[in-house]
């Protein structure tokens, strides 16, 4: 049973269209990524799978259960982090987590719960109304966490947070993911999403572009990915010979690798030391994932699903779009 599964989603506000036939899988303790630009869908999407918002078309189940039916026990099992969401100015951020934990009624403390969103336990005692947006946003987060949550709900979880904070959150969603725990992952701060999510969709204009790994959107689009080796001697070995390897070119020292799948730069690496070459330095660079969103939201790539198209013939059809 997948942990969220939308089927023909359509959502129409007066004439507004906010999402026409969306079609979306997420597996169980995988982090995914949903991008897309404002006004593309996304919180709309999370409003439904909520079910703060019923759809005019289609219907979406989360964890098993229908959206609409079975919305109470959703939100049970569910930890949501949303946008600016209402904090009690007045309450401490510990009689937050306190509310937190009885309507989740877990076993965690509110203590072990600041512990791991790094909130200190003197400021946990302090009103919300005193505290900085970052360490409400921690407070947040660990209100989402509350009750050991099947389902994470993260809408722009990085908001706020200094680079310690960007930190702890990044290794409570991957620790959180290795113990089962689906997440899902709106954001604009495509760096996190990239350090973060195991696969991402992107939506346009209320309908899904695409749904890949990161490293398969780069492939899709025809980006290429650089690998730079300072060696101690010429190499014998012919490279250009690797699955994936677009180009070998060896310079004063220098061998620049470009590949058109980004595991070929691991290949590359290996049949080097199985030939004995001594690599004294490695660098590698990558299309950034900014670049990827650019190309499939300005229009210039054509709707693909993953489940249509092999890699190859994705290549095929999409190469040259960066040039
Ligand atoms: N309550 C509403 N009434 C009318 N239109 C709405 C309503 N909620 C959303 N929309 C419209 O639906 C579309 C999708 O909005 P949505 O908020 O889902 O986008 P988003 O991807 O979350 O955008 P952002 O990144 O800016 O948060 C937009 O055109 C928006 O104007």
């Amino acid at each position: 049973m997948s942990a969220i599964q939308v089927d023909g989603l359509t959502k129409r506000f007066g004439d507004e269209v906010a999402l026409e036939g969306l079609d979306l899988v997420v597996e169980r303790g995988e982090v995914f990524g949903f991008l897309g630009p404002n006004g593309a869908g996304k919180s709309t999407t999370i409003n439904v799978l909520l079910d703060f918002v019923r759809p005019t078309a289609g219907s979406a189940s989360v964890l098993g259960m229908d959206t609409r039916a079975g919305s109470e026990a959703i939100r049970a099992r569910t930890g949501v982090l949303a946008e600016g969401i209402d904090l009690y100015e007045r309450l401490t951020g510990r009689r937050h987590l306190e509310l937190a934990l009885g309507w989740a009624d877990g076993e965690e403390t509110p203590g072990g719960l600041l512990e791991r969103v790094g909130l200190a336990v003197a400021d946990a005692d302090r009103s919300v109304g005193e505290y900085s947006t970052g360490m409400k946003q921690r407070l947040a987060l660990a209100m989402a966490l509350a009750g050991d949550p099947d389902l994470l709900v993260l809408d722009e979880p990085a908001a706020g947070l200094d680079p310690n904070g960007i930190r702890t959150m990044r290794e409570l969603v991957r620790s959180e993911a290795e113990q089962g725990t689906t997440v899902f992952f709106s954001s604009h701060d495509l760096d996190q999403v990239e350090a973060v999510c195991d696969r991402v969709a992107i939506l346009n204009d209320g309908k899904l572009i695409t749904v890949d790994t990161i490293d398969g959107l780069r492939e899709a689009i025809g980006a290429r990915s650089e690998l730079y080796l300072r060696l101690a001697d010429e190499p014998d070995a012919d490279l250009s010979t690797i699955d994936g390897v677009a180009d070998a070119e060896y310079d004063d020292d220098r061998l620049v690798v470009t590949c058109a799948d980004p595991r070929a730069k691991a290949r590359a690496i290996g049949r080097l030391l199985d030939a004995d070459v001594e690599v004294l330095d490695v660098d590698a660079s990558s299309v950034a994932l900014e670049d990827v969103f650019a190309t499939y939201t300005d229009g210039e790539v054509d709707i693909v699903r993953e489940e249509e198209t092999a890699a190859d013939d994705r290549h095929g059809r999409l190469s040259g779009v960066l040039g």
